[in-house]
């Protein structure tokens, strides 16, 4: 493989002037995905020539080397990426580059943090532990909290919800931060986006390394000296290759163009070659042939997605005669879900959230790794040390992105990244850029009270103890204790002394500690986000799996929500994240919360770029106001799918629920004090609320005390008052 097409990434979103961030795309982007498909690898094909040279070189001409920046999609523009792209350097030059790694002087900490003491840390935090949480295990009988502070009517109106096991559900997996202590073997130039995952992070065994490597090998190390040479030798590179590749995209449109007409030739389909009028869906029965004889070939599927996108981009004039629209949607589907490798379900779920040629670049991009990155653990070190360490280990790195001044992108490395002396010192933390989101949206305060819901394995925990300082305090939870041992030597290793871990399951909140100033939860999720991480959930979601997780985050967010005092005086707020690109799982959550909790309003993230979240969707009409939130897709930000929510949580309504209301005889009384014109039988109804509100217990997983030996059962009350 030739040198220009390995190991490219391309940057993480940057911002144009006005600080906008641009969407980097290919030449593929500006013909309505065409391109992309002709490079991708084939996970469930029948491979029956293997890849021809022709093809291979087809594939790697295609792959968008010329990185033009377009302004970020809004969402009328979706589908329709700017025609007027401006074209931008990747790269930076030593000024903007120096200044980016100078500027978190100003935030960072200034002693650099320090290593001392914090082995005491653990100590510190069991002892924490114990005095906070030692009673409530034991307890066999005992209620968590105080029953008091349950709202009957939200519980019962919750209660819909509140049922259904969740238990089958797989919550351990992570979108980050497990970091992999075996050697990182970063070699090559920048990566771009869409590029193939094996080349991105080539293992020092990786033979295609060859010639890059023994060309760059040759080149000086990489000093803040030497850095501004550096980048301008990249860029003017970048400026070359850009042009042979602009070159050799024409030869492979033009070697595309002459297979199709001997494809055709062969098939005997003149007049329906690409772009030349309607397309002939396969019939029936070609289909079974297909299937019998073990899938279609690569080429016939390349080539039949590519026409599906062009007749959905005009239907009336490309698709055969009596075909609908669906039968091209369905064939489209169908060929994602082989030529990508995903169970046809979830293929469909993806599909659906995008305009068709978008929704292509979406798959596209989840078949290639994200850029590594690291956040400066501001506890310990500022940016620009961390960098110049790194740069002194032959480390080839860069800031991430204007939007943050604590990430930095690495894109070679000679060392492994994850087990570097700075990296063991808790100098950063091997952190994907999607995951400063949150965390970024929240912003915690010094001195306050946080909770961190589902924490571990303690990316954004230590991201915000950083930003308070070591101050105030920040409760890590984890309902999987397991994963709360990787979360607590994160906390150690990163220095951070305001932590305090613990494991429960997030629904007992605010039942076990309430009043936070700031909550997250980062939502146990399908991972829909992170699939160029983990190819695993191409295959294992189902229906059931996305209704079962719905209803936990459904679960979770009320809790987070009552978790937050709303007469904070820094705070009061939430914010709500998933690394999942679904709507089931983001948008319908975040309306199901608003509409359950008046007390709450969405406002603004405060993230600069991010596609707004859908309020309408395939009938679904959500709160006008989910347009706050926001949504990061691999294709548009080269980051992980992300969505991002932040919530402003207020005092609830002072109006009580009338059976709350009693006067000394423990007669109802009306809102105003005057007692219930209507019969009011106050044992009857204490019987109810004490019985609904053990349900709401149970259906929580909370334990409920042993009925009361002098309250009878419901059934005997109800026939005793009838
Ligand atoms: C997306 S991960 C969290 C990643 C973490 N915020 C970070 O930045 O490192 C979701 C976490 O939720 C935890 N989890 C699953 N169900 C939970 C529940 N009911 N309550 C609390 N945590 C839960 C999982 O164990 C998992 O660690």
């Amino acid at each position: 493989m030739g040198r220009r097409a390995k190991n490219k990434q391309g940057d993480p979103t940057p911002l144009d002037v006005n600080g906008k961030p641009f969407r980097k795309l290919g030449k593929r982007k500006a013909e309505a995905g065409d391109d992309s498909l002709s490079k991708r690898p084939v996970k469930k094909l029948k491979e029956t020539e293997g890849k021809t040279d022709k093809v291979k070189n087809k594939e790697k001409e295609l792959k968008p080397k010329k990185v033009t920046l377009v302004k970020e999609k809004t969402p009328s523009a979706k589908s329709k990426p700017s025609s007027a792209s401006a074209k931008v350097k990747s790269s930076s030059t030593k000024g903007k580059r120096k200044q980016e790694l100078e500027s978190d002087e100003d935030e960072g900490v200034e002693d650099g943090g320090t290593s001392e003491g914090w082995e005491d840390v653990e100590e510190d935090i069991e002892v924490q532990k114990k005095s906070l949480f030692h009673d409530s295990d034991d307890d066999a009988n005992g209620f968590i909290g105080d029953l008091d502070d349950l709202d009957i009517d939200e519980i019962i109106d919750d209660d819909d919800v509140l049922r259904g096991p969740v238990q089958e559900l797989d919550l351990g997996s992570d979108d980050e931060d497990e970091v992999d202590l075996a050697p990182v073997r970063l070699i090559g130039k920048k990566s771009k986006q869409l590029e193939r995952p094996s080349k991105i992070i080539p293992t020092g065994s990786d033979e295609s390394d060859s010639d890059a490597s023994d060309e760059e090998d040759e080149e000086e190390r990489v000093t803040m000296a030497n850095m501004e040479a550096r980048s301008r030798a990249l860029d003017e590179k970048a400026a070359r290759e850009a042009e042979l590749d602009l070159e050799e995209m024409q030869k492979a449109a033009l070697a595309g163009e002459e297979e199709d007409e001997d494809f055709e030739d062969e098939e005997g389909e003149e007049g329906e070659g690409e772009g030349a009028g309607p397309f002939q869906l396969p019939t029936a029965e070609e289909r079974e042939e297909e299937k019998a004889a073990g899938g279609p070939q690569v080429h016939v599927v390349q080539r039949r997605m590519r026409e599906c996108v062009r007749v959905l981009s005009n239907l009336k004039r490309y698709a055969g005669k009596g075909r609908s629209r669906s039968e091209y949607v369905q064939q489209l589907i169908s060929d994602i879900a082989n030529y990508y490798g995903y169970n046809d379900f979830l293929a469909e779920k993806l599909f659906l959230l995008f305009p068709v040629s978008e929704a292509i670049e979406f798959f596209e991009a989840n078949e290639v790794p994200r850029p590594v990155t690291i956040r400066t653990n501001t506890l310990r070190t500022r940016r620009r040390d961390l960098a110049q360490a790194l740069i002194n280990r032959g480390v080839n790195l860069e800031p991430i992105g204007k939007w943050t001044n604590i990430g930095l992108q690495v894109f070679e490395s000679n060392v492994p990244i994850g087990a570097t002396p700075e990296y063991l010192a808790g100098h950063y933390m091997l952190q994907a850029a999607s995951s400063f989101l949150p965390v970024i949206a929240l912003s915690p305060q010094p001195g306050e009270r946080v909770l961190d819901m589902a924490s571990a394995p303690g990316g954004k925990t230590t991201h915000m103890s950083a930003l308070m300082q070591n101050t105030g305090v920040v409760f890590a939870n984890d309902a999987n204790k397991a994963r709360t041992k990787s979360l607590t030597a994160n906390v150690h290793r990163l220095g951070c002394k305001n932590v305090v871990v613990c494991s429960y399951d997030g629904r007992e909140f605010p039942k076990v500690m309430g009043g936070f100033d700031r909550v997250l939860l980062d939502a146990p999720c399908s991972g829909t986000g992170v699939i160029s991480k983990d190819a695993s959930v191409k295959t294992n979601k189902s229906d059931r799996d996305f209704a079962l997780l719905s209803h936990l985050q459904k679960q979770l967010i009320l809790c987070a929500i009552d978790s937050v005092a709303p007469d904070s005086k820094t705070g009061g707020y939430l914010v709500y994240s998933t690394c999942s690109v679904t709507v089931d799982e983001n948008e319908a959550v975040v309306d199901y919360a608003l509409r359950k909790r008046p007390n709450v309003k969405l406002v603004e993230t405060g993230l600069e770029f991010g596609v707004p979240g859908y309020t309408k969707y395939r009938g679904k009409t959500f709160n006008p106001s989910v347009s706050m939130t926001r949504r990061f897709y691999p294709h548009v930000h080269n980051m992980d799918g992300f969505y991002v929510a932040k919530f402003k949580v207020e005092r609830r309504s002072k109006v009580k629920p009338k059976e709350e209301k009693f006067n000394v005889n423990g007669e109802a009384m009306n809102v105003d004090g005057e007692q219930e014109a209507s019969g009011f039988n106050s044992d009857e109804d204490r019987i109810y609320i004490q019985e609904s509100k053990r349900k709401a217990m149970k259906a929580k997983g909370l334990r409920v005390a042993p009925r009361n030996k002098l309250a009878p059962p419901v059934s005997t009350a109800v026939k005793a008052a009838a």
